[in-house]
């Protein structure tokens, strides 16, 4: 480690070549101007000053940005994550996705090899590859022995020569892998560029190199629409129609997996869940989450954890018993006996999803209803990322009254479910949310077995007048940004410098919240402020983004509720935050996202429920209606059906 005095300037390291070019403008962006000789592509200069007389720029290739920055020879950088996976220093902290750069790390082969090959079979592998830790990562991960053989460039050539079969290099295009006859077969990651920083030095100087990382991260500012404005129309529909989840092809990769959980069962499963979780289950029996081990987790948490999960069961609970409808049995004025009687599927899967966080809330929220309605098996799946089981979700699980819980996730768990395997018995409906690969394949079993709407990145709109606190409206509206970079809040407000407020208390919530990241990009690329000149003109702007969530923190919300037809959960006031619904109020936080709330509802009893309906004549009921099913059943030209009638009534002829 080299050590610096605290006083001196900042080094900050920049890679060559391709990402400078997008590097550029946000060097600009952010008013750091470097020397005229910086933008010279043929100066042999490394080291170059900048309008800020303590801040140097050094230019390196892309992998020794990370060994300046990890060794404090530079106190920031701009490094891909294919560099850093490979270095894994912990020297680095990585606080900004700059979304430059992007790219991903595969894994290709020759055309021809690969119209024959399958790479769930491999058992060894050897690769060319500038990324050998990052590759026998991958691949051991899976049960693939690599081999991998150091190369800094032109991987291509590899194969055409016979050093190996493989590579493992970065694509972004694909046009070079195309014009040497390769192909890829897997995708090991997404790479962008992150900013980095030297830990060490971030600790003695955080508000230099803090102000650095805000800077970067851009004035945190949301699309800011005035109903007043002449183009507020055309851009309201831009918001309401715009693309927030990224559109991964992820249906193929998504159907392989399921027809071979569907083939091979178990294996499959085994083998999926070691890959994508980077765990080692070796054993069909040990997917099965143990009595034990539930005890054990249940043992270690603090007894406040436990009573919240309680009231929270006691709470969700309760709200739901109340939705169980009624049979209904009759015999109308015809003499005809008709019934409407509800019975419960025998068994439910819950997906509980697990990769980047443990949701013990969504395991209520999923198995009470189920649980409410009488289901008689309740299988939960639930992925463990680097085998960590997350005690507070068995918790809940026990609570609830799952039957089962298996450890296993993605794709592979809704192919387990919904298709069995020798050792997971197959269910007759499967709930729950998930990120795209669930999604996937839940949509993909659909018709095999029953699937509950599919919920897709949180949402939140709040109405405010200006009288709220603005610091309580931005923590709701960053409560739903948290979640996912594809988040949306939206705020709707008749006071305009309440609005500024708001905007305001966001950033500086930003400033201290962990998720920091995730919620200032949700709030940046899909957030929005939309200035009204009266609260009246926000009923059918709220009703035509049918939003998942709606927050009225005004006077009379009863009354502005009432107005509102599209939402799937409303928040009535201000001392009813969103986040209070998301864990202890009662009814279902896995509602209807992306504007389904125009047509469909949260997760409930009826999710777990059936009807089936029973209809009884006796001769002199059959006598007073059969003749007109005679008539119909004639006018179908369906003669079978109107001779089962009349052969009653004595007309068969
Ligand atoms: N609406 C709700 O009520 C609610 C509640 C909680 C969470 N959520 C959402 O659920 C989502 C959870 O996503 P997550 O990723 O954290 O966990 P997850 O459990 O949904 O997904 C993890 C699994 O995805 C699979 N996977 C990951 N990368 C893959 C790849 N390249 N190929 C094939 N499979 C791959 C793996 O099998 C992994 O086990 C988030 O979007 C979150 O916002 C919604
Ligand atoms: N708000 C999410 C559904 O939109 C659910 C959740 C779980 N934990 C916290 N929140
Ligand atoms: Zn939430």
């Amino acid at each position: 480690m080299v050590t610096k005095p605290p006083n001196e300037g900042l080094v900050f390291a920049l890679p060559k070549g391709r990402i400078l070019k997008e590097l550029r403008p946000l060097l600009d962006r952010v008013g750091l101007t470097p020397e005229p000789d910086f933008d010279n592509e043929k100066s042999r200069a490394l080291q170059f000053r900048t309008n800020h007389p303590h801040i140097t720029l050094i230019r390196v290739r892309s992998f020794d940005v990370a060994t300046f920055v990890a060794f404090g020879a530079a106190h920031l950088g701009v490094a891909g994550n294919d560099v850093l996976m490979e270095f894994d220093y912990p020297e680095i902290y990585a606080p900004l996705d700059l979304g430059i750069g992007r790219c991903r790390l595969s894994v290709a082969e020759p055309v021809d090899m690969a119209n024959k090959d399958d790479p769930s079979r491999w058992s060894h592998v050897r690769v060319a590859t500038k990324y050998p830790h990052v590759t026998r990562r991958h691949f051991a991960a899976r049960g693939v022995q690599a081999e991998c053989i150091k190369l800094n460039g032109a991987m291509e050539l590899a194969p055409s020569l016979g050093l190996c079969r493989r590579i493992v290099d970065l694509v972004s295009t694909g046009d070079t892998l195309k014009a040497n006859g390769l192909v890829e077969v897997e995708q090991i990651a997404e790479v962008t560029s992150r900013l980095v920083v030297n830990r060490a030095a971030f600790k003695t100087r955080v508000e230099e190199i803090g102000g650095w990382i805000d800077a970067f991260r851009g004035p945190c500012v949301p699309l800011d629409l005035t109903t007043a404005d002449p183009d507020f129309a055309a851009r309201f529909q831009g918001l309401l129609h715009a693309k927030r989840e990224m559109s991964e092809d992820v249906d193929a990769a998504v159907a392989k997996i399921v027809a071979d959980v569907k083939l091979r069962g178990d294996a499959a499963v085994i083998e999926y869940t070691n890959r994508f979780d980077r765990v080692t289950i070796k054993d069909a029996a040990e997917l099965r989450v143990s009595t034990q081990e539930i005890d054990e987790a249940v043992a270690g948490l603090s007894p406040e954890l436990l009573a919240a999960i309680d009231l929270a069961a006691t709470r969700i609970e309760s709200f739901h018993a109340r939705q169980m409808p009624m049979d209904d049995h009759y015999t109308d004025a015809a003499g005809v006996r008709l019934g409407l009687r509800w019975t419960s599927v025998s068994a439910a899967g819950l997906y509980v999803p697990g990769g980047t966080a443990a949701y013990p809330s969504s395991v209520l929220m999923n198995a009470l209803p189920a649980k409410v309605a009488g289901v008689d098996r309740i299988v939960m799946v639930v992925p463990t990322p680097d085998g960590v089981l997350n005690a507070a979700v068995m918790a809940a699980a026990h609570r609830a009254g799952v039957t089962d819980i298996y450890r296993i996730g993605g794709a592979q768990a809704v192919a387990a479910l919904a298709h069995g395997t020798q050792s997971i018995t197959p269910v007759d409906k499967i709930v729950g949310p998930g990120n795209a690969y669930v999604a996937a394949a839940k949509r993909q079993v659909f018709g095999l077995v029953g699937i509950d709407s599919i919920a897709g990145p949180s949402e939140i709109l709040v109405v405010a007048d200006g009288t709220n606190d603005p610091a309580w409206i931005a923590a709701d509206l960053l409560s739903q940004a948290e979640h996912d970079e594809s988040a949306q809040s939206i705020l709707m407000t008749d006071d305009n410098a309440f609005a500024d407020k708001v905007i305001a208390a966001v950033e500086d919530h930003l400033k201290r919240l962990p998720r920091a990241v995730t919620a200032a990009k949700s709030w940046h690329d899909h957030g929005a402020v939309i200035r009204l000149a009266n609260l009246a003109e926000a009923v059918p702007l709220v009703d035509a983004i049918a939003p998942e969530h709606l927050e009225l923190a005004l006077d009379d919300p009863d009354g502005f509720a009432n107005k509102v037809r599209h939402a799937g959960a409303i928040f009535l006031g201000r001392h009813t935050p969103e986040a209070i619904g998301d864990y202890v109020a009662g009814p279902n936080h896995v509602l209807p996202t992306a504007r389904t709330a125009r047509f469909s509802s949260g997760l409930s009893v009826f999710d777990f429920l059936k009807r089936t309906t029973l209809v009884g004549c006796d001769e002199a009921a059959l006598r007073a209606i059969g003749p007109a099913a005679v008539t119909l059943a004639r006018a179908e030209g369906l003669d079978a059906h109107a001779l089962s009638v009349a052969i009653r009534l004595g007309g068969a002829n």
